[in-house]
């Protein structure tokens, strides 16, 4: 018997779309996965699969090894955080909090509300109303509703999709401190790699309904299972060994395995490999330098600066070592 979350060969279908196609996945007591994947990858179902909310078209969900198949959404345990918070707009923060507490005597409700608050940062906000909070304190508020029945699993779709993405980043810090600090078991839909790597354990990368690859974030930048996980995970190239010792490699490639070429990959090098540039945008933090490989692929170098000549020079100092 698996402890914890258990999803096994599980499949959704809306008619003739197969939205989740023979997923298996295992969420342990005290850890957090993400569900990362492009749009339409199924992410969204599988949550709520495991909610409750959609039928499953064969395979099972179970918790601490009993079957939740047929168990009513309410009745799972599991706490529930969407990308807009659905506060009651009428209730103030704090009845909104309590809202699952309503067993607990009034002084133990009130305490668990304070501590609720504290562990949000949004301590003194009791008494406003959700219309009195910024979209990022309201999800912080959410995100203490859900926590408050102390739930066996929390279930979170986006939840910090509709927020810019300064807060964004400041918010999943915050919630992988919250749900830490917690020991929240949670599984955790995100299609923000960043925000997946920054909140979960583990990350389960799904395509086209299907599970591509579950594993720690470690294990993901540096030896993603297929190629098209490495592609999903930014990687723009695949090398042979002499492509990637051309480039200035010092690594050791198995038989059979290629380097995918990350963004991370290549740094600028005056004596390194002359590549010609392609294109150049802006990001917040550099100059994202396409250049073109010897045998016509394109890569990303990181420069402080714009590149003024049709060449630079580069060196590949690392990359993600996949299946050829
Ligand atoms: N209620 C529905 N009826 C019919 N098809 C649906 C329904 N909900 C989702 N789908 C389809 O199922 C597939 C998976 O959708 P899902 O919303 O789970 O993906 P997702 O990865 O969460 O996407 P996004 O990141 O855009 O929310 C898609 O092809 C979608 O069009």
């Amino acid at each position: 018997m698996v402890a914890g979350l258990e999803v096994s060969g599980a499949s959704v279908s809306y008619g003739a779309t197969l939205a989740v196609d023979d997923v298996s996945l295992t969420v342990s007591p005290g850890e957090v996965v993400a569900l990362l994947g492009p749009s339409g990858s199924g992410k969204s179902t599988l949550l709520r699969a495991v909610a409750g909310l959609e039928p499953l078209t064969s395979g099972t969900v179970s918790w601490d090894g009993e079957d939740l198949v047929g168990v009513k959404v309410h009745k799972r345990g599991f706490g529930l955080v969407f990308q807009d918070g659905q506060l009651f707009p009428t209730m103030t923060v704090e009845r909104n909090i309590a809202y699952g507490l309503s067993a607990l005597p009034k002084a133990t409700r009130r305490q668990r509300v304070a501590e609720l608050l504290d562990l949000v940062g949004l301590a003194g906000y009791g008494s406003r109303r959700p219309t009195e909070l910024s979209g990022g304190q309201a999800q912080r508020v959410a995100l203490a509703r859900s926590l408050a029945p102390s739930p066996r699993a929390l279930l979170l779709d986006e939840p910090l999709s509709a927020l810019d993405t300064g807060l964004r980043r400041r918010l999943s810090d915050d919630l992988s401190r919250i749900l830490r600090a917690t020991g929240t078991t949670a599984l955790y839909v995100t299609h923000d790699h960043q925000e997946a790597f920054t909140v979960a354990d583990r990350v389960a990368v799904l395509d086209h309904g299907r599970l591509l690859q579950l594993d720690g974030p470690e294990a993901l930048r540096h030896a993603p299972a297929t190629r098209e996980v490495a592609a999903f995970l930014g990687a723009t190239a695949f090398l042979t060994q002499a492509q990637a010792e051309a480039l200035g490699w010092t690594g050791t490639l198995a038989v059979g395995e290629m380097l995918g070429v990350l963004p991370s990959s290549l740094v600028l090098d005056a004596h390194g490999a002359q590549l010609v540039v392609t294109d150049q945008g802006y990001t917040p933090e550099d100059v994202a330098v396409g250049v073109r490989l010897p045998d016509g692929q394109r890569a990303v170098v990181s420069s402080p600066e714009r590149v003024e000549s049709a060449t630079v020079g580069v060196r590949l100092v690392g990359g993600a070592v996949v299946p050829a």
